[in-house]
């Protein structure tokens, strides 16, 4: 953390006090954001929302949430995909807590992995969620605005799903692959670390880069396929991939959204140059035939196969 290296992936500066709706800054802020999800599909985000208290607290019970026994953490089940627990590689293993926009569902997360009650777990977490639930809305406002399509703001926020994934990759032993090289199914996907790298993006020249935070109060944002498609192939998600070095495990925490509906591609989105490019996009199926395909033809359900015109 701390890299003084200029960063291969942009950075965009949220802590500015002037970062406000109609100031010079958002304006060109929002300018950025379009820029690097057109470009790369990414970006870091620097906030001043996040302590170094707040950014340990939540990585110390986020590791004692991962030294549960496994049949506690299984128990985080849910028949919706990408919202319970799941583990992707022998060194990685990921819980999720759905719909944590409502302190409840914490709560209710706390009390089935911790019968007696965390405090510590569910007050941190809950801070961490709304940081990157808020986060993650003024992003989506300045890309709408930016499109000039704002007016769908409002419901599009109403229609959006949030899920927070805490995933702990096993320190290095042997096998290097904490994550497979990918693309989120996703609609957003924010990354907060701890002091452990790993997570490597392909920039749009096709290098690959570690992510290395500026500080404890950097995310990581992802597009996810679901944008792509809001956006008639405008943004495009990058693909990115974990790999472990380090003899110390990596934690990680990503807000993941979803589309809870059918999605629409705004008109201002299609012209002569742009013809509409997709179907109405139902995320939650196209998720679910998604993990159907993966597992018989052994590949990623593609998007165009999926609902292409
Ligand atoms: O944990 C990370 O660093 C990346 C996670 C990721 O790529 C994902 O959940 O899709
Ligand atoms: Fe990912």
């Amino acid at each position: 953390m701390g890299s003084q290296t200029l960063s291969k992936l942009p950075v965009i500066d949220f802590s500015k006090e002037d970062l406000k709706p109609g100031t010079q800054t958002w304006f060109s802020t929002c300018k950025e954001i379009c820029q690097a999800l057109e470009e790369h599909g990414c970006f870091i985000v620097e906030c001043k929302d996040v302590s170094l208290d707040l950014h340990n607290k939540i990585f110390d019970a986020a590791k004692e949430l991962h030294d549960l026994p496994i049949d506690v953490k299984m128990k985080n089940f849910s028949d919706k995909p990408f919202r319970g627990y799941f583990s992707a590689s022998s060194v990685h293993e990921s819980l999720g807590i759905d719909n944590v926009f409502a302190l409840e569902s914490t709560q209710n997360f706390t009390n089935l992995m911790w019968p007696h009650g965390n405090d510590l777990f569910c007050t941190n977490a809950n801070k961490i969620a709304r940081t990157m639930i808020d986060l993650d809305r003024m992003v989506i406002r300045m890309v709408f605005e930016s499109y000039g399509v704002e007016k769908y703001y409002d419901s599009h926020i109403v229609s959006t799903d949030y899920v927070l994934r805490l995933n702990k990759y096993k320190e290095y032993i042997e096998d290097n692959i904490g994550l497979p090289i990918h693309t989120d199914k996703t609609l957003t996907t924010i990354i907060h670390q701890n002091h452990i790298n790993g997570l490597e993006v392909q920039i749009s020249d096709g290098e690959w880069v570690t992510y290395d935070p500026p500080s404890h109060s950097s995310f990581l944002y992802f597009a996810g396929v679901a944008l792509q498609v809001w956006s008639n192939n405008r943004i495009h998600p990058c693909s990115h991939r974990v790999s472990l070095s380090a003899k110390e495990a990596r934690h990680t925490l990503g807000l993941v959204t979803f589309h809870n509906g059918v999605l629409r591609i705004p008109n201002q989105f299609v012209d002569d140059q742009h013809p509409l490019k997709y179907k109405p996009f139902d995320h939650l199926d196209y998720l679910r035939q998604q993990m159907i395909y993966s597992r018989t033809h052994k590949a990623v359900y593609p998007i165009e196969a999926y609902c292409g015109l």
